[in-house]
């Protein structure tokens, strides 16, 4: 019989980029790849990793993001996901605002796709990938690529709770598929909804290059939306909205101008509320063009603790300012902040697969 391999490569994101909190995000040339063979008979579904601290991902399918989110998608389409040799190369470090979370679920709903042969679309793959992730910035950007803006058109607050209170066992296999752990898409308490999500890709400026900074410590997305308050006043909406709409025209321009960047890269949806979590923040983000050359506007790069500089030149310098602050920052452990720089471009072609068989 011949035996089926499947090649995934989703590109991390970054998401808010400022004023666009669950709106703006971007795809960045950093890639998680995915090896997937697909096993004969009866046998365990295995699971390799190697990557930024690789001894937190868990290797069974019922806690593993990405088997899990092949599973549900297997489940939801009345099947099971075969048994697997899964090898999973990733420098995208995890929890710290680059998406890691995004690509391993776009990750799992390609897998789930060709190793079921489910034949669905790009836009039905968002479709759940915005049901599991819940917000839109990071898995739009990761399955399609480029600077994108979304929205939801569907309230899937109530939905993605649903799915996260479901017990991984009610819709994973570990492989051995004799055991029959898996529900049928009827079955699952969550109907998988259809056009949850709408989007539009912007042209970002080619001059524009992403400079990364990523201290040493993980900030969980489920934390930083944690402290989030639950209503926010008139005049701090006003404040984002406008500053929402210059930025995403900003920059599109040929000459990006720090000058009406810098001052729309400002937010006060949840960077300020954050900044507890990432000490140093309100340094960092008093960085200014004057002082670095080159910067157009800097951020947290999705719920952090990564900080983001978008710029136009300097970028190493740029990284050093803020990688100084961290320096001269306390940590948890009381210990000077250690941080890794990159300089990443923002890349049009989202998550790319294929599948060959032999
Ligand atoms: N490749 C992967 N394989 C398995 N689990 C992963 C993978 N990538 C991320 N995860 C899971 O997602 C968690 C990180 O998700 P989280 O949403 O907190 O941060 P993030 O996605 O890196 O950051 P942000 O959402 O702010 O961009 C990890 O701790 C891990 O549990
Ligand atoms: N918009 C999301 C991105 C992180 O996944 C947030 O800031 O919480």
């Amino acid at each position: 019989m011949s035996a089926k391999t499947i090649l995934i490569k989703v590109p991390a994101s970054t998401a808010n980029l400022g004023p666009g909190f669950d709106v703006l995000g971007a795809a960045f040339s950093l890639y998680l790849t995915l090896e997937a063979r697909v096993l004969s008979g009866k046998q365990p579904t295995t699971i390799t990793y190697s990557g930024n601290n690789p001894h937190t991902v868990p290797r069974t399918v019922r806690d593993n993001l990405i088997t899990q989110t092949a599973s549900y998608i297997a489940a939801a389409h009345g099947t099971v996901l075969p048994p697997l040799d899964l090898r999973v190369e990733n420098p995208i470090p995890l929890g710290r605002g680059l998406g890691s979370s995004g690509s391993a679920v776009v990750a799992g709903v390609i897998l789930a796709n060709e190793a079921c042969g489910l034949g669905l679309s790009k836009e039905r793959m968002l479709d759940y990938c915005l049901l599991i992730e819940g917000h839109p910035d990071n898995v739009t950007a990761s399955l399609l690529g480029g600077f994108c803006s979304s929205y939801l058109a569907v309230n899937v607050t109530k939905e993605c709770a649903m799915l996260h209170a479901l017990d991984p066992s009610e819709y994973c296999s570990e492989g051995n598929n004799a055991d029959g752990v898996h529900k049928r898409a009827s079955d699952l308490p969550l109907p998988p909804i259809e056009n949850i999500g709408r989007h539009v890709k912007l042209p970002l400026s080619k001059s524009i290059r992403a400079v990364v900074i990523i201290p040493q410590f993980e900030l969980s997305t489920k934390l930083a939306r944690s402290v989030l308050p639950e209503a926010y006043s008139r005049s701090d909406v006003i404040f984002n909205l406008q500053r929402l709409s210059v930025l995403t025209l900003a920059l599109c321009s040929e000459k990006p101008s720090s000058d009406l960047i810098y001052g729309a890269m400002q937010d006060r949806i949840h960077q300020h509320y954050r900044q507890h979590l990432v000490p140093g923040l309100p340094k960092i983000l008093a960085l200014t063009p004057a002082q670095c050359p080159g910067l157009l506007g800097i951020c947290v790069s999705g719920a952090g603790p990564t900080v983001l500089a978008l710029a136009t030149d300097n970028f190493e310098a740029i990284g050093r300012e803020v990688q100084q602050i961290w320096t001269n920052s306390q940590g948890a452990d009381g210990k000077a902040i250690q941080s890794e720089v990159l300089v990443l471009d923002v890349v049009d072609e989202g998550a790319t697969w294929t599948t060959s068989s032999s």
